[in-house]
């Protein structure tokens, strides 16, 4: 029975999460929801969670609000989300970076994406997409994913460990790890991008065995020692089966944030050429620009925005949405 207490915070929530309420607890300062968001799509979920948490956490004796989105189980059985790796031979080129904003703009195209960080050591997807200090709760042993302002829900390990706590797990627990966040409430998702760790360890060997990605998409700077590491990364794909979708050149070309010219301090066309050797598709280049890192790191991506970075990753996101919607064909072509 709720008690006056529920009625009352009750009471605080929008109209619409009130008409959704499944259940409402306040204990020790948490504030616990569970909402039921049958029908909705992504950028309504997130408008509910928000919506529901910004009127909770007003409240003086609420530290924390947890929200759980639910989906009604009958009717037919959806299928599982197909995988869209995101992988890079060597770290710091930028492949989480790209995860985000591939993934919110494939969003903006109207393809229901959610976005897994399987880097478990290092996880930075919470704060690319300006969700730190949330956790994830879960339901039914299965972690639902963290809602988003941009529609793309999450689920990082930045979700479930406190900033800066130490990852000292050996590999078998990592890759149990990235198997809780890949097996969780995924279902409203007909895409899941992945952020692979860079290199070829436990995770991506779990990631390769037990959810086969539909195809990868490589990262690379122009250096070129990245390319060769690029190549590697390359190899441990299509080793494991799996499809390239393109390779993709980030930090290509330098932006001056004062007069906006462009100019190729590791000289152009890298990317391409060696897209070409290998045999796999070019998806474009994203431009070394200081908005870029800077929007990240505030956990605005730009590809939600609409300026020239915004346009650098909605090209990107049309190769690779014109590759899904033909994947067979082209992982045929491409053997
Ligand atoms: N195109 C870009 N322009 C400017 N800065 C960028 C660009 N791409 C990435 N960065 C910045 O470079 C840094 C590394 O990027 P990111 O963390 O995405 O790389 P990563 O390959 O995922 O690294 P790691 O392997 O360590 O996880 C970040 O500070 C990010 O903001």
């Amino acid at each position: 029975m709720p008690s006056e207490n529920d009625a009352a915070l009750r009471a605080l929530l929008p109209r619409e999460a009130a008409a959704r309420l499944q259940s409402l607890r306040l204990s020790d300062g948490v504030a616990t929801l569970v909402l039921d968001a049958s029908g909705l799509g992504a950028a309504e979920r997130a408008g509910l969670e928000i919506g529901a948490r910004k009127a909770l956490e007003r409240e003086s004796d609420i530290a924390e609000v947890r929200v759980a989105l639910m989906a009604e189980r009958d009717g037919p059985a959806k299928p599982a989300p197909r995988i869209l790796a995101v992988g890079s031979g060597k770290g710091g080129v930028g492949k989480s970076t790209l995860s985000t904003n591939l993934a919110v703009a494939l969003a903006r195209r109207g393809i229901k994406v959610g976005l897994v960080d399987a880097d478990i050591y290092g996880p930075s997807q919470a704060r690319l997409l300006g969700t730190e200090g949330t956790k994830a709760l879960a339901h039914d042993k299965k972690l639902v994913p963290v809602a988003t302002r941009w529609g793309v829900p999450v689920l990082s390990m930045g979700h479930l460990i406190e900033p800066g706590q130490a990852m000292a797990w050996r590999g078998p627990m990592a890759a149990g790890a990235l198997t809780q966040l890949l097996e969780a409430h995924w279902e409203e998702a007909e895409v899941l991008v992945v952020d692979l760790p860079p290199g070829t360890g436990d995770v991506q060997l779990t990631m390769l065995q037990k959810f086969k990605p539909a195809g990868a998409v490589i990262v690379t700077t122009p250096q070129d020692l990245a390319l060769i590491d690029a190549t590697r990364a390359i190899e441990l794909f299509t080793k494991g089966g799996v499809p390239i979708v393109g390779l993709v050149e980030n930090m290509a070309g330098y932006v001056c944030p004062h007069c906006g010219e462009e100019s190729d301090p590791f000289g152009h066309g890298g990317g391409e050429t060696s897209a070409r050797g290998l045999g796999i598709d070019f998806l474009g280049r994203i431009p070394l620009d200081i908005a870029i890192r800077r929007q990240s790191d505030a956990g605005e991506p730009p590809a939600a925005g609409d300026g020239p970075q915004a346009e650098a990753f909605a090209a990107l996101a049309a190769r690779v949405a014109d590759w899904l919607a033909a994947p067979s064909d082209r992982a045929a072509g491409a053997a």
